[in-house]
């Protein structure tokens, strides 16, 4: 099976053109199989790239535990370029069908190469039942919860996928190995939650670190950048724009007034192989 080995900002990924390569395994045992670092290529996530009926083509992501999430930011941004770079798809500005709907990502060129790219990743989903977490109705913002009698004030956002934003006064005082799987797999969240932990610089710039649902920490999170965006403005933090700091990079995040989250960054190939 061929394969491409990416990155964005250090959140890496195994993309395979499955139109081309026909996988007999299951998506599923295959991601667990491959990401693993030591006995595997090694990634955070594995991405099929497939034939899509209603949009210019259709991507599927499988975390390293072998877990379906609805979408990945860093990963869609590896793989509009990686479609375009090997001609699936000719347009720089394309459709791509993913379980949280239709998402259009734009290649910035300079010189015929892709320097960066920007993304419409649709409106976030802010409805607590809908993120999904349990509780009474409404937006969840800065609401208190006790993991294992500790008190976070936590915010919750879907960008198709559920993130669980939680604002600290200082990102090197937060042991992430810790809380961030307990926070993740808090009875609130029925399906599990990405978790953000967030310092905030100013309006315009703030340093994320993530725990990400499936995979552990990891370098970057797109969809978390994008959501902690949304987080950070409802609760007055920041403004519509800002500069997400993550381990691996920035990102550059913007809340439209057309109620759109823009996310532009990078897309990085790494080598290509092929697995036995
Ligand atoms: N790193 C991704 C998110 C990948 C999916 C996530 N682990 C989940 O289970 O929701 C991103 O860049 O958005």
């Amino acid at each position: 099976m061929k394969f491409t080995k990416m990155h964005g900002l250090g959140n890496d990924f195994i993309l395979v053109d499955a139109i081309t390569e026909q996988i007999k395994e299951d998506y599923s045992h295959l991601s667990r199989k491959i990401c693993d670092r030591h006995f595997g290529i090694g990634a955070d996530g594995l991405i099929l790239v497939l034939p899509s009926e209603k949009e210019d083509i259709k991507m599927r992501i499988f975390n390293p535990d072998g877990s379906e999430p609805e979408m990945c930011g860093n990963g869609l941004r590896c793989f509009a370029k990686f479609v375009y770079e090997k001609g699936i798809v000719s347009k720089k500005i394309m459709t791509v069908e993913t379980l949280a709907g239709t998402m259009i990502p734009e290649l910035i060129l300079d010189n015929n190469k892709v320097i960066n790219i920007k993304v419409d990743m649709g409106q976030p989903i802010l409805e607590r039942s809908l993120i999904p977490m349990l509780g009474n109705s409404g937006q969840v913002i800065e609401e208190t919860i006790i993991v294992e009698g500790k008190e976070f004030k936590v915010t919750a956002v879907s960008m198709g996928n559920p993130h669980c934003i939680i604002f600290v006064p200082d990102i090197n005082e937060i042991d992430i190995y810790k809380w961030g799987p307990l926070v993740e797999s808090h009875e609130l969240f029925p399906n599990k939650t990405n978790v953000e932990f967030v310092q905030i610089i100013n309006e315009e710039k703030v340093i994320m670190r993530v725990w990400e649902r499936g995979a552990g920490i990891t370098n970057a999170c797109g969809t978390g950048a994008c959501a902690t965006l949304v987080a950070a403005n409802l609760s007055g933090k920041t403004s519509k724009k800002a500069e997400v700091q993550l381990l691996g990079g920035s990102l550059y995040i913007e809340w439209l007034l057309n109620g759109h989250v823009l996310m532009t960054g990078s897309a990085t190939n790494v080598f290509q192989g092929e697995y036995l």
